[in-house]
């Protein structure tokens, strides 16, 4: 039988052979917590009492827009930053506080970074067994090979970084951040450098070897759907805060903010009034839970519906885009200035088609304008 866990290269493409899997060395995952951290950059406060446990063994995506603080927040676990409030723990040991400051390298703490940071003047297997300052020389570089193997970097160990192709730099920086087996892993952006094809195989294998080493993981993003695939749970954060912490599902599927909504996916917002609760706006009404007021419908584009004829409102085909898998329609409804975006099977609708809309009641959600 063949081995469905090792894939085959494709030729002529950048992207080569990962290792054997299975043989990313164990590690004894550790729990991080942060408990009301806040830092403060001279009069910029880039975080702002946030608390978040990472379980063990856990991989939880910090995901947020640029500037949010997520970086901040994990050189703050490092110990490259030292909070200005709030405590750090590991295994529930405090390990940064207004007295404490336990230092990086005795944190037992693995960093990939955004642009790699291999050193130059290092071989690849130099830098890898970089962190294994403890181990007797010969037994660092084993190990080093070790983990290079995993990545499938064996052939590349005496090179320098700059010999390197983006994709193989990224697979460097994994090796050494497993290599001396940290019980916390911590990515800032690791795949933002390289092309989209490429991406996606390198997360892929990325995730395999987090998954066997079994290191807590904390991994910087601000793509949802890159934290959708790669997390247990995911941090969704806004202006140095935590916005709403839960599975990917928790978050896609009933985000408790307008915010969240937005940030995971396209949304139609239509204006309503809420009363008694019933929430109604322009394109239909819905139950809520909500107290009298304003309020805004979010529909997806995928949960609008569009028919030749029968319930909804009547309106226009003004644009038709061609998604693979879907259409994207742009319709304008009859007598008024709204406009709605819809997802529906490719190449059933022309532009200029007249429909009727309505939408997905059971899909849409409702969220007070006060929030906005
Ligand atoms: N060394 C610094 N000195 C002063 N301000 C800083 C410093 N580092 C970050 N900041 C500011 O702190 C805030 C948070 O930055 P941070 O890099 O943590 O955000 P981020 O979410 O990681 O953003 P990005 O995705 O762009 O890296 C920003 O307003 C940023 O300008």
């Amino acid at each position: 039988m063949s081995s469905p866990d090792i894939a085959a290269p494709r030729k002529g493409s950048a992207w080569t052979r990962w290792g054997q899997r299975g043989t990313a060395g164990p590690a004894i995952p550790s729990r991080l917590t942060f408990d009301d951290v806040t830092h403060v950059y001279g009069t910029t406060e880039a975080v702002t009492g946030l608390s978040l446990d990472v379980f063990p063994g856990e991989i939880v995506a910090l995901l947020g827009r640029s500037g949010c603080g997520k970086t901040t927040l994990l050189r703050v676990a490092a110990g490259i930053e030292r909070q200005s409030g709030g405590r750090v723990l590991l295994d529930g040991r405090v390990i940064a506080d207004e007295s404490e400051f336990l230092p990086p390298e005795k944190r037992g703490i693995g960093l990939v970074f955004q642009d790699y940071a291999l050193f130059p003047h290092m071989s690849v297997a130099e830098n890898v067994a970089f962190g294994l300052k403890n181990v007797p020389k010969a037994e660092a570089r084993a190990i080093a090979l070790s983990a290079l193997g995993r990545v499938g970097l064996t052939g590349h160990a005496d090179d320098y970084p700059h010999r390197l192709s983006g994709g193989e730099q990224q697979r460097a920086a994994l090796a050494r951040a497993i290599a001396p087996r940290p019980g916390v892993l911590l990515m800032d952006e690791p795949f933002s450098g390289l092309d989209r094809r490429l991406r996606d195989s390198v997360r892929e294998e990325t995730l395999a070897v987090l998954n066997e080493s079994g290191a807590t993981s904390l991994i910087v993003t601000h793509d949802p759907e890159e934290a959708m695939r790669m997390a247990d749970r995911i941090a969704l954060m806004h202006e140095g805060r935590l916005v709403q912490v839960g599975t990917p599902e928790d978050l896609f599927l009933r985000p408790r903010t307008l915010f969240a909504a937005r940030f995971f996916s396209d949304i139609n917002e239509l204006d309503a009034i809420v009363r008694s609760g019933l929430a109604t706006a322009w394109l239909g009404e819905m139950s809520t839970s909500l107290p009298d007021g304003k309020a805004i419908i979010a529909v997806r584009p995928s949960s609008v519906r569009v028919n030749r004829r029968g319930p909804g409102r009547a309106g226009r085909v003004v644009s038709a885009r061609f998604l693979g898998d879907v259409d994207q329609l742009e319709i304008a409804i009859d007598g008024t200035d709204a406009r709605l975006r819809a997802r529906v099977e490719a190449g059933h609708w022309q532009e200029g088609s007249d429909v009727n809309v309505s939408f997905d009641t059971r899909q849409a959600l409702v969220f007070p304008l006060s929030e906005i």
